[in-house]
């Protein structure tokens, strides 16, 4: 658990798939034949030397870290730093030059897809853009061997410094790592067979399950790695007579009590990975995920930022070849929200992974595009950096105090053309429709930022995990029949959520494939990310549901999210409808009678009445009533039934509308059933205080 991931590199680039990028290469090689003689460009294999005395550092003294360096590390830079000599520097040519990373939008038109990133975002003057080319006179390539001006240099210098600083933290970090792994190996030697149940039984048998002490963590990471060991190579290390079961509890219980979160939703995470990278997703979740800003195309270029950025004393690098406009963080001198660049305008903090769903919903200058839940803006500004401020973007919240935030980063960032909004999107199309395409970056549990909020540990319940999918298969279904599916230039529909449930990803996209037959999945033309689930515990749902991508923290050092996209093929049947709220409450009831019965918190003589609503007092007595009714082994949903139905007779006109409702603590005022205090009361109920019933 070190600090060690907010430091590492964002990535890692997935390897380039060469037939995907070929026009990228084919411009490159126009322009390197087009190059004057003499003026020949840096290659990356190349090595420049800095005068600097600042900048030598020698890594030849620097201990070699004895851990595994991963795959992920040595796309970074650090493995290209630690090629270097004495008295020289490796300029990592690669984070400043985006040639041939297979940018999403190579990568899209290869794929008939059609996500746009400007040409001006193109980092550092390595590019290869024509575009980006034709303006290198006022914008100067920082590392660029061409322009090695002292300015230059030094800011050169500064960064490298910067940088430098970072990879010997990180060196040191990963050498404390390699040490802890080697302490561990040295307790888990190969064959030999941990007595993980066995002591965890004498431990439950010595210790009083009520004792305030401590858990000793250095125990239960040491059972949890064993207990992954044994679960890798259950036939050699299992203890006799013990099953797979038994250890997967042991490892759910020790998880649970070492990261500290609700044994519900550590089963529903544990359950998406095997357990080895179970146990990767919940460290990585322990530290925080980079800081990253975006560049604001609309006000500047994302060279010119960072440049105006390592000025202050920012140590910074571009985030990875798959995004030209996002910058990695390591170090800042001055607080990033308050320098007059972001007073400016020209970047917004914003998650490496919320930078996704905008890609791949590509918007196209002259749209007409709808952010469903917008607040507080990161994605809506985006769009409009993307759309070159043409066009209308439509940006709706339906939390008021939100959208005045996202109406502050809309003028702080310069968007133009976006008109916000204050809907229950689930209303949307009845409000507005005909969009080309509709971004919905859905409400969610919120548990692939967990690093971000750690009350998602505890405070996600059987019920957030209904009502919220249901909240999303509503909202889902409005962004399809938002979006008109006859759009010569779109027709999309992007559903995201920072979310790794797949109650709120893979469930909620196969609801809309059910019923609403005219939508089919499509490649989100994102590069990386791992293929979402096409089956889960005995579910299967649409097999292209692989295309729909999820980001893991443990595995792009992002935060956790999923991101679809759908192509709108026919107009929506006349008949289709979306679900009302009310079969949201229904669902919720129905969730609630199969609780297990509980003392209700008023049973009793308490006369202590707060400030209760009636309907308030309505939905709790009706609780209490089904849970005596289920106590007395009656069928609650029955009473319900009836009680509906002489509701609907009341509301017709069938006679009964002067009588009490059968259940007894309730009768009619006005129209409104309410509370009947001394009845209720009677019965150790609260209700209203000062109910005129
Ligand atoms: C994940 S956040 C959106 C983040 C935003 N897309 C961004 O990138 O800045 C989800 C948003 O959905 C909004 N929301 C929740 N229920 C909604 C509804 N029924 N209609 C519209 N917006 C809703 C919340 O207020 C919240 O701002």
């Amino acid at each position: 658990m070190g600090v060690g991931r907010r430091m590492k590199k964002q990535g890692p680039p997935p390897p380039l798939d060469e037939s995907l990028i070929s026009s990228l290469k084919k411009r490159k090689a126009n322009e390197v034949n087009a190059e004057p003689r003499g003026k020949k460009r840096r290659t990356s294999s190349e090595k420049i030397s800095v005068k600097s005395k600042s900048q030598e550092r020698d890594y030849s003294t620097k201990q070699k870290p004895k851990a595994k360096i991963n795959s992920n590390t040595e796309n970074c830079s650090l493995a290209k730093y630690k090629a270097a000599t004495k008295d020289t520097i490796q300029l990592p040519p690669d984070p400043f030059d985006d040639s041939g990373g297979g940018n999403v939008d190579e990568e899209s038109d290869a794929l008939g897809s059609d996500i746009e990133i400007s040409k001006d975002d193109e980092f550092f003057g390595d590019s290869g853009s024509s575009i980006y080319d034709s303006d290198t006179d006022q914008h100067k390539a920082i590392f660029s061997e061409d322009d090695a001006s002292d300015a230059e240099e030094k800011l050169t210098a500064a960064n490298i410094a910067g940088l430098s600083r970072r990879l010997d933290e990180q060196l040191e970090q990963e050498a404390v790592d390699a040490q802890l792994e080697e302490s561990a190996m040295q307790t888990n030697i190969a064959g030999d067979r941990p007595n993980i149940l066995e002591d965890a039984d004498k431990e439950g048998e010595t210790i009083d399950p009520r004792s305030l002490l401590a858990p000793n963590l250095q125990l239960l990471r040491t059972r949890i790695t064993d207990t992954i060991r044994v679960l890798d190579d259950f036939s050699t290390l299992a203890e006799e007579g013990r099953s797979r079961k038994e250890y997967r509890s042991q490892f759910l219980k020790d998880i649970c009590a070492y990261y500290g979160y609700a044994p519900y939703l550590a089963e529903k995470l544990l359950n998406l990975f095997p357990p080895r990278e179970a146990f990767a997703f919940f460290e990585a979740n322990e530290t925080p995920r980079p800081l990253v800003i975006r560049t604001n195309t609309l006000r500047t270029h994302r060279r010119d930022l960072a440049q105006a950025l390592i000025n202050r004393g920012v140590t910074l690098e571009p985030v990875g070849k798959w995004s030209k406009v996002g910058l990695q963080v390591f170090e800042s001198q001055v607080p990033l929200g308050a320098t007059p660049e972001y007073l400016a305008g020209h970047y917004i903090l914003q998650a490496a992974s919320s930078f996704l769903p905008v890609m791949a919903l590509a918007p196209q200058e002259g749209e007409r595009v709808l952010d469903m839940a917008a607040a507080p803006g990161g994605k809506t500004t985006y769009i409009a950096a993307l759309m070159k401020n043409t066009g209308c973007i439509f940006a709706n919240d339906s939390n008021k105090s939100r959208a005045k935030g996202l109406i502050g980063n809309i003028h702080r960032l310069g968007a133009k053309n976006t008109i916000v909004c204050n809907y229950d999107a689930r209303e949307f199309p009845k409000v507005i429709g005909g969009f080309d395409r509709v971004l919905l970056d859905a409400p969610c549990s919120g548990t692939g930022v967990i690093s971000k909020d750690a009350s998602v540990k505890t405070n996600k319940t059987e019920k957030d995990f209904m009502v919220l999918p249901h909240l999303q298969k509503q909202l889902i279904l409005a962004a399809i029949d938002s979006v008109d599916h006859t759009s010569k230039t779109g027709g999309y529909i992007v559903y995201s959520t920072c979310s790794v449930t797949i109650e709120e990803n893979e469930q909620v996209v196969q609801y809309a494939l059910k019923k609403r037959p005219n939508v089919k999945l499509v490649e989100t033309g994102l590069t990386f990310g791992v293929g979402g689930f096409t089956s889960y515990m005995g579910k299967n749902f649409d097999p292209k549901m692989k295309v729909t991508r999820r980001f893991y923290p443990h595995a792009y050092n992002m935060d956790g999210f999923f991101v679809s996209k759908l192509k709108k093929t026919g107009p929506t049947p006349s008949a289709a409808s979306i679900p009302s709220t009310k079969d949201v409450d229904s669902e919720i009831a129905d969730f609630e009678n199969k609780l297990p019965i509980r003392e209700m918190e008023g049973d009793g003589d308490d006369d202590d009445f707060g400030d209760w609503d009636e309907q308030e007092d309505q939905a709790y007595m009706e609780r209490a009533q089904r849970n005596r009714m289920r106590k007395k082994g009656l069928d609650p949903n029955a009473a319900l039934v009836h009680k509906l139905k002489s509701q609907v007779k009341e509301v017709n006109g069938d006679g009964l509308s002067d009588q009490t409702p059968k259940s007894g603590i309730v009768k009619k005022v006005n129209g409104k059933f309410l509370a009947d205090k001394g009845k209720a009361k009677s019965r150790g109920t609260k209700i209203a205080k000062g109910n005129s019933g």
